[in-house]
């Protein structure tokens, strides 16, 4: 339905939604046109992925029929002065920009379908996972064409608006906290007597394999724990000590200043 598709900021978060996107063929790279204020950064997605680039945010936007906002929040307002005038009410706008309200986008781009979503890196690998919200000119169709986009590259659901700052604080910069988590373990593994590579592979296959049986068995996580957990045996040892150096509030106190920070973010 959508024909060319223009993304208005080429960075991290838009690499990995045209490198989703292209490998699972949803549009070829020819429908794909990427601008950016960084002319290197546009030779590389040009070279990586074959799509065409512009440092003119308005062409991008007249020539396309969907087009998403992917640049930092402390830039949309700019970006948003560049595009009155230039943005077909046919068009779809998906903004995945973090903190900032689709009624700040809307104000700017009066009657054009927007649908906000927060998704996260690992749609570059198909494992993504992204909420959805409407906005009020987006109709059922669009909201479909979006999921489809972003099912095909992980997970998604439609949520009502007011939770897309906790889905930020958790999912959205969640792959930054499992890289940490990852990093530290496989430093634990090197401590303990393992080469390098080998402790980074363990530590990533351990927590892939760990969610995998969450998502896949559907059961609460602490029984598939005690599931690992032998009486008097090895885990019980490490888990001893996790929750001695309070590991679990130190996640919820990361996912409430994320939260808190999108908050801040749209707040200007
Ligand atoms: N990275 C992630 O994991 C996720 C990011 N997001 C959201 O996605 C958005 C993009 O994030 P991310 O890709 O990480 O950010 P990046 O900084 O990697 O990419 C943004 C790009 O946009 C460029 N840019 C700045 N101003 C303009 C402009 N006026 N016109 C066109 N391009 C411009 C930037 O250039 P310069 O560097 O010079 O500023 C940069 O190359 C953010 O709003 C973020 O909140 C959402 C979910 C996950
Ligand atoms: O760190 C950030 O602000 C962005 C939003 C979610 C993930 N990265």
């Amino acid at each position: 339905m959508y024909r060319q598709v223009g993304f208005i900021g080429g960075g991290a978060m838009a690499e990995a939604l045209v490198n989703g996107i292209l490998s699972n063929q949803l549009f070829s790279p020819g429908q794909i046109t990427v601008a950016d204020v960084v002319a290197e950064r546009l030779e590389y997605m040009k070279s990586r992925y074959q799509v065409a680039v512009t440092q003119d945010n308005a062409a991008l936007a007249e020539a396309s029929d969907l087009i998403f906002l992917a640049v930092k929040p402390q830039h949309i307002h700019g970006v948003l002065d560049g595009l009155a005038g230039h943005v077909r009410q046919s068009s779809l706008i998906v903004t995945i920009v973090a903190g900032i309200n689709i009624e700040v986008i809307q104000n700017r781009l009066p009657q054009v379908p927007i649908i906000r979503v927060m998704p996260n890196t690992p749609v570059a690998v198909n494992a993504g996972m992204s909420a959805l919200a409407l906005g009020p000119y987006a109709d059922e169709t669009a909201g479909k064409m979006a999921a489809d986009i972003f099912n095909a590259v992980g997970r998604s659901f439609v949520t009502d608006e007011a939770l897309l700052d906790a889905v930020t604080g958790l999912s959205g910069s969640g792959p930054g906290y499992a890289f940490v988590l990852i990093d530290a373990l496989a430093d634990a593994g090197v401590r303990v007597g393992l080469p390098r590579q080998t402790a980074i592979t363990l530590a990533a296959q351990t927590l892939m394999g760990a969610a995998k049986m969450v998502l896949d068995t559907g059961e609460h996580p602490a029984k598939l724990r005690d599931m690992v957990t032998s009486p008097g045996g090895t885990t019980i040892a490490g888990i001893h000590v996790l929750e001695q150096k309070g590991v679990r509030a130190a996640l919820v106190d990361a996912v409430l200043a994320a939260t808190q920070r999108s908050r801040e973010l749209g707040n200007r």
